[in-house]
């Protein structure tokens, strides 16, 4: 099972590598704070926390990441700097799975919020679940009792649901995603200042997904960089970029805890770090389950 501390007798600065190379990261590109969070959700609603998100095309079998409902994940790379770092002083010691989960942790904290106590001793897997990614992340238009069953599912109440989506309050969204609500026609429920934001940010009604740099817009104007309560305000006002977000303030029996959320962000940060918490031990691969790759990119060859 998984535990506190799994690695304090092979590896006790384990925990504190990952910590020290997560800050480094961030102060050298911001964002990897942002994609450690998404790493969690998509790695640990696929099946289990057990890196497969991380592994990539080899060949005949594709990463989970040409997956459309991976679109825009980005600084997988910098997972290799945190490996390395933990190789050098623990050499196959500590799992990708783990750096995927305290790295969302610490993520978190950088981002200005909250720190929840995460156990370890997961495993990785020896395989991938491209053709199943769908079943497991809703898309971003599907309909709320959806989404609230699939986190159900893992163990997410509604009320923790809510906060998860609070991850929402930093990053961005390409262009691609929310097109559909500013062409032809502006949707109605946008807020129209925003709505000029946002088309200047997306000034083509079909930006191309392969670009070079395909275009985006941040998904919190005001606040960015801090997972703060921001998000639910501005999804109240109501200026929720994605129709998922949009929902979250509608839908009765989310609305309560959106309302809850914008007035306390000290509450908010409660059941995120709790509900990040329980994302993290979603179905992990322990014991002799699966294997610590030594690259976190492909399966171990032996
Ligand atoms: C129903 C659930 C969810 C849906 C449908 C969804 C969908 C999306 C979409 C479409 C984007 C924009 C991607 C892009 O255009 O680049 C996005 C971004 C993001 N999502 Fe979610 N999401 C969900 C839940 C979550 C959860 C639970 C977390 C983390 C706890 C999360 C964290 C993020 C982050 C941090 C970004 C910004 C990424 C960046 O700036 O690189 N999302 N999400
Ligand atoms: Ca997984
Ligand atoms: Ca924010």
């Amino acid at each position: 099972d998984l535990q506190m501390g799994y690695y304090s007798k092979s590896c006790p600065r384990a925990e504190d590598i990952i910590k020290e190379q997560v800050i480094k990261l961030y102060e050298e590109h911001g964002n990897t704070a942002v994609s450690w969070l998404r790493n969690l959700f998509h790695d640990c609603m696929v099946k289990s926390c057990d890196a497969s998100i991380l592994l990539d095309s080899v060949a005949g079998v594709e990463s989970e990441r040409k997956s459309p409902r991976n679109f825009g994940m980005r600084n997988f790379k910098y997972i290799q700097t945190i490996k390395a770092a933990l190789e050098e002083e623990c050499p196959n010691t500590v799992s990708c799975a783990d750096i995927v989960a305290l790295s969302a942790r610490d993520g978190a904290v950088m981002l200005k919020g909250p720190r929840g106590e995460m156990k370890t001793g997961r495993k990785d897997s020896k395989e991938n679940y491209l053709a199943e990614v769908e079943s497991f992340i809703p898309n971003h238009n599907d309909s709320m009792e959806l989404v609230l069953s699939r986190f159900q599912s893992i163990g997410v109440d509604t009320e923790g649901t809510v906060a998860l989506l609070g991850a929402h309050s930093v990053g961005r969204v390409h262009c691609i995603n929310i097109v559909h609500r500013l062409y032809p026609t502006v949707d109605p429920t946008l807020d129209p200042t925003y709505a000029d934001y946002l088309k200047l940010r997306c000034p083509s009604a079909e930006p191309d997904p392969k670009a070079v740099e395909p275009t985006y817009a941040r998904k919190d104007r005001k606040t960015p960089m801090i997972l703060d309560n921001m998000y639910y305000k501005n999804i109240l006002e109501p200026k929720g970029l994605l129709v998922v977000d949009e929902l979250l303030a509608l839908i009765l029996r989310t609305a309560p805890f959106v309302e809850k959320m914008a007035a306390d962000n000290q509450y908010f940060h409660d059941q995120f770090a709790r509900a990040l918490v329980v994302l993290s031990e979603n179905n992990p691969l322990t014991g002799d389950q699966g294997e610590i790759r030594k690259n976190c990119r492909y399966v171990n060859s032996n």
